[in-house]
C-alpha cells in the first residue's frame, strides 16, 4: 500500500502538490489522472524519494522510500523510460541493476521474457524504439518482484498490441495482490485498466473513487429526452431549468439531455406537464466525459462541485 498524508510540494511560487491525503491499496490498479501540470509526476517522484516533500509524507507499506532496505525489491517504477545508458544492452542494463540489488541473474532472463525482449536482449538499448524502451523500463520495474508498482505513462509510444500488453500485465500484477499505481492520458485505456481512480487538478485531490462509481454517478446525471412536441419539450425544459439541480443541454431539434435528475423524475415531470415523449433513457458517460467534467470544474470555478470520496476537510477552495 502507498500512503500519502498531507503530501505537499512547492517549487518557488508554484504549489505543484497541495496536501494530498489518500491510500493507494494493494490488489487493484489505481489510475492517476489530471491535466498537464496537475502534479502527477511530482507526486510519483516524492513517493519514490526522488524529490523531498515541502510538507507531509509519502509512505510505502508504512515506510518512507529512503528507509526501505531493498528499494528495488519493494517498489518498482517506470518514470522516464529513456533514463538509461544507450551503449549498454538491455540485458546488461538489467544485470547491473540486479547485481547492485542482490537479485540473481536468472531473474533478468525471466523479466526479459515477460516483457518480450528476449530476442533483442543483447542489442544496444540506444537502437531501441520508444516502445522497446518502455518494455525495458517495465522489465526494470518488475526485476525485484516488488509488491508496489508505479508507472508514469507506461503506454506512451506503444502500438495497440503494446497497450493491450501493458493492460494485461498490470491487471495480472494487481490480481496477484500487488499495489499498482499508474498515470495515463489515454482515458479509454484507463477505463479498461483501472479499478480505482485518483484525479488531481492543480495539485489538489478532486476524486478518489472506484471507476464504476465515478461512471455510475455521471450516468445517473444524464437523461436523454425525445419528444415530437416542440412546445411541450420547451415547457419541460423551462420547468427543469427553474428546478433545483437540473441542467439541460439541447441535443438536436426534438431532443434534450437533462443532468442532475433521474429518468423517473424527468418522466414524472413530463407526465404532469402532459408532454408526449418518444424517448426517455439514461445516458452513460464515458470516463472521458466524467473526467472532463471533474477537471473542468476545478479549473473554471476553482473548486470541484462533484467530489467523489474526498473528505470534506480536504475540499479547500482555491485562492
Ligand atoms: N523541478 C521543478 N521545478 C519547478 N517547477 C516544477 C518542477 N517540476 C514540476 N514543476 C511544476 O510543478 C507543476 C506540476 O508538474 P508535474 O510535472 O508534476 O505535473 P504532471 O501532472 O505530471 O504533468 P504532465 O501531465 O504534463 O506530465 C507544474 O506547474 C510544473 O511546472
Amino acid at each position: 500500500m502507498i500512503t500519502l498524508r498531507g503530501l505537499t510540494k512547492r517549487y518557488g511560487d508554484t504549489l505543484a502538490v497541495d496536501g494530498l491525503t489518500l491510500d493507494i491499496k494493494e490488489g487493484q490498479v489505481t489510475g492517476f489522472l489530471g491535466p498537464n501540470g496537475a502534479g502527477k509526476s511530482t507526486t510519483m517522484r516524492m513517493i519514490l524519494g526522488l524529490d523531498n516533500p515541502t510538507d507531509g509524507e509519502a509512505l510505502i507499506d508504512g515506510k518512507p522510500y529512503s528507509s526501505l532496505r531493498h528499494p528495488v525489491r519493494e517498489v518498482g517504477a517506470l518514470l522516464e523510460a529513456k533514463a538509461l545508458h544507450p551503449a549498454r544492452s538491455a540485458r546488461n542494463h538489467l544485470l547491473t541493476m540486479a547485481r547492485s540489488n542482490g537479485i540473481p541473474a536468472r531473474r533478468v532472463d525471466e523479466v526479459l521474457e515477460t516483457v518480450g525482449l528476449t530476442k533483442v536482449a543483447r542489442r544496444r538499448a540506444g537502437s531501441f524504439s520508444l516502445g522497446m524502451y518502455q518494455r525495458l523500463g517495465v522489465a526494470g520495474a518488475l526485476l525485484g518482484d516488488p509488491q508496489v508498482l508505479i508507472f508514469d505513462e507506461p503506454v506512451n509510444g506503444l502500438d495497440p498490441d503494446g497497450v493491450r500488453w501493458v493492460r494485461e500485465l498490470v491487471r495480472t500484477q494487481a490480481a496477484e495482490g500487488r499495489t499498482v499505481f499508474l498515470s495515463s492520458h489515454l482515458m479509454s485505456e484507463m477505463q479498461l485498466t483501472a479499478d480505482q481512480l485518483v484525479v488531481i487538478g492543480r495539485g489538489k485531490l478532486l476524486a478518489d473513487a472506484p471507476i464504476a462509481e465515478l461512471l455510475a454517478s455521471s450516468s445517473r446525471a444524464g437523461v436523454r429526452v425525445r419528444s415530437p412536441h416542440a412546445e411541450g419539450l420547451r415547457a419541460l425544459t423551462e420547468q427543469l431549468l427553474a428546478s433545483e439541480g437540473a441542467r439541460v443541454e439541447p441535443a438536436g431539434d426534438d431532443e434534450v439531455v437533462v443532468s442532475g435528475w433521474t429518468v423517473e423524475e424527468v418522466g414524472d415531470l413530463a407526465h404532469r406537464l402532459g408532454v408526449r415523449l418518444h424517448g426517455l433513457n439514461a445516458v452513460s458517460a464515458s470516463l472521458e466525459q466524467a473526467y472532463m467534467e471533474l477537471t473542468a470544474e476545478s479549473v473554471e470555478y476553482g473548486t470541484a462541485r462533484t467530489v467523489f470520496g474526498v473528505p470534506a476537510a480536504q475540499r479547500k477552495t482555491e485562492a
